[in-house]
């Protein structure tokens, strides 16, 4: 039986339009023949594809400056068909099918529905469909929303288990500071771990279509590592880079996983999903979490805030409220507020096997 790697590849709106806002055909030409190198090569590639808003506004002739953000919901709406219609037409003329998936966090923060598009992403790549995701942008607003793609790119890889994540970008990895301010800034190859030094160095968006710039590419490395996936972030210029970075040729910026890297489960709770409440522990019960490794027990309680559900995710914060932990509930609020004010000693609120302790839930190290 053949084995297949999977691979996430994502492409950012400046890397997919030309400064006039139109999609260029010729990129994403160079993209499908490199999608192709890469099944022969026996991976199974997932695109993860910005660009929805800024084909949508090329198109309409609108101005980002004066949007509203229904406007730019709308534009999202004629981008994402002006996408998938270029993406099918250069893929299909190379024998690839596509499948667009479109996704809020939402969606990824319900476990129902996070195993719903697990399932769906991996019956599309099964069946030799190249699945084409992008967040749901006419339907994601304010707090359920992405807003860049780096992050949904990690989410998915986690969600395909996939081996590698390659970020395309206008620029050709991460540099020691934002190049746009600094002519002396030098081109970082490897990152072993996004600590607060490596964060330093990123910097915002470099250009009127782009989202997030370097820091969420940042954020989106350290979720993948986190998870056990190798990311490299690279220019998108000419994407049959892709084949030799799949290959293992060093290109841009390559992020190394972690070592102890957190299981299917647990990345969920720690990336995808969203805290329903919050549980305040004291010093003894933060230590127990942090270096002990242990289950939350109801004695080390102190506070409960939100209105949560047995079986529902909650943030484990310290008497200074900065978060420790997150993991998913035994016990309602309701009955939680109960216990703590009537302590039973041994009564397990968060099991270890469902509590993740970690210095940042966004993937953001500062
Ligand atoms: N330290 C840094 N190294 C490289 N690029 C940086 C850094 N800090 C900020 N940037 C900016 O990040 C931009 C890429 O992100 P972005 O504009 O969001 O592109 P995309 O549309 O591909 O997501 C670059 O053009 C660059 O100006
Ligand atoms: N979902 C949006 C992506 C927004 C965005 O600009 O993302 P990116 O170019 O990856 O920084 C779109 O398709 O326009």
């Amino acid at each position: 039986m053949e084995i297949h790697k999977r691979i996430v590849i994502k492409i950012g709106s400046s890397s997919l339009t030309n400064p006039s806002g139109q999609l260029d055909g010729g990129r994403m030409q160079q993209l499908a023949e490199a999608v192709i190198q890469l099944y022969q090569n026996n991976w199974q590639p997932v695109l993860v594809s910005s660009g929805a808003v800024a084909a949508g506004l090329g198109h309409l002739g609108w101005n980002r400056a004066s949007l509203t953000m229904p406007e730019r919901q709308a534009a999202a709406a004629v981008g994402q068909g002006l996408l998938m219609e270029k993406y099918n037409e250069f893929f299909l003329a190379r024998g690839i099918r596509v499948g667009q998936v479109l996704l809020t966090k939402e969606d990824l923060a319900d476990r129902r529905r996070y195993i719903n598009a697990r399932n769906t992403l991996n019956a599309l790549l099964g069946n030799q469909v190249l699945p084409i995701v992008n967040e749901n942008d006419t339907v994601a607003f304010a707090e359920i929303r992405f807003g860049d793609n780096d992050t949904l790119s990690a989410l998915v890889a986690g969600l395909v288990e996939a081996e590698l994540l390659i970020i395309l970008t206008d620029i050709d990895g991460l540099y020691s500071s934002d190049p746009r301010k600094d002519p002396k800034a030098q081109l970082i190859p490897v990152v072993q771990q996004v600590d607060e030094k490596i964060a330093r160095a990123a910097g915002g968006s470099g250009s009127p279509v782009g989202t997030g710039g370097m820091r969420t590419k940042l954020a989106a490395a350290r979720i993948a590592a986190r998870s056990g996936i190798r990311t490299v972030v690279t220019s998108g210029k000419n994407p049959e880079i892709l084949v030799s970075i799949a290959a293992g040729k060093p290109r841009g910026t390559s992020f190394e996983p972690s070592v102890n890297c957190l299981k299917s489960r647990k990345q969920w709770i720690a990336f995808g999903s969203v805290p329903r409440g919050t549980v305040t522990v004291d010093g003894g019960a933060a230590k127990a979490l942090l270096a002990g490794n242990k289950s939350l027990l109801a004695v080390g309680v102190m506070d409960v805030a939100g209105n949560f559900s047995a079986g529902n995710v909650v943030a484990v914060a310290d008497a200074n409220g900065v978060e420790l932990a997150r993991g998913i509930s035994n016990l309602s609020a309701e009955d939680l507020r109960l216990i703590i004010k009537n302590p039973q000693r041994g009564l397990e609120v968060i099991n270890r096997d469902w509590l993740v302790c970690e210095r940042s839930f966004s993937g953001c190290p500062m």
